[in-house]
């Protein structure tokens, strides 16, 4: 289970989170949403470890997070898929996909076939370079690539934004299929509130860096997202 309490987050001295509190259990799907610019990003930033500094409490299988490094919350189990991919360019997929099996504890580097059997194009693609992929296959290589590290949580950031219609469609599936089938926990930032709607268990609305609103997920009705998230 993630878990945090009273949590606040810094870039410099500003305080980006403040008194942030959410909680996700093991196999469930949470949706955090907000406007531009309120946190969301920071928030799984924060718990890879990746803010200037944080404060509170945060855990993950009771274990406490803020102290630990990067590389050992990964090691943890935490994967993280940042906004915009950040699939190495020059890199073949399958060497994109290797790099994700570094955190593993095993120390396996034969790259798990059910990442193909979820992303078929990327067995077919194998030995292009990542910055050859369409932006929708760059994002399956993301994923694919956190899912080599065997996490027990993945963390997601807007993983549809710019992606065809029909791309978009076969990433929800996915990650439907990662939660449902699969039993991995999702934490997914996105602006698409239908899919939260359909498919989070549980949502947290920030605004200005704070916790404005939570519930169920179908609670995120149109009522809500026109108070809170209309421009
Ligand atoms: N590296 C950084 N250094 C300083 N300030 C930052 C940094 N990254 C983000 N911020 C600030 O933190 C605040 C929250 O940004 P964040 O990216 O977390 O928002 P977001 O809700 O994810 O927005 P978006 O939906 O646009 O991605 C913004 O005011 C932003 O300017």
């Amino acid at each position: 289970m993630l878990e945090a309490k009273g949590l606040y987050s810094y870039y410099g001295k500003s305080p980006i989170l403040q008194d942030v509190a959410f909680s996700v259990e093991q196999g469930g799907f949470l949706g955090i949403v907000g406007r531009n610019g309120v946190g969301k990003t920071t928030l799984l930033r924060t718990i890879m470890g990746l803010t200037d500094r944080a404060t509170g409490q945060l855990s993950f299988d009771g274990e406490s997070l803020l102290a630990m490094r990067t590389p050992r919350r990964a090691g943890a189990g935490i994967a993280y898929i940042p906004q915009g991919r950040e699939v190495i360019p020059r890199f073949t997929v399958r060497e994109n996909l290797l790099m994700g099996m570094f955190p593993r504890k095993d120390r396996s580097r034969t790259i798990p076939e059910h990442i193909f059997e979820l992303f078929p194009i990327l067995a077919e693609f194998i030995d292009r370079r990542g910055g050859d992929l369409s932006g929708g296959q760059q994002q399956q290589l993301a994923i694919g690539r956190a899912l080599a590290m065997d996490p027990k949580i993945l963390l997601l950031d807007e993983p549809t934004e710019g992606i065809q219609p029909n791309i978009v469609q076969q990433l929800e599936d996915v990650m439907r299929r990662l939660n449902k089938e699969m039993g991995l926990t999702i934490v997914l930032v996105e602006q698409n509130t239908r899919f939260v709607r359909q498919t989070a268990d549980n949502f947290v609305l920030l605004d200005k860096g704070r916790v404005a609103l939570r519930g169920r997920g179908e609670e995120l009705t149109s009522d809500v997202v026109d108070q809170y998230l209309a421009l």
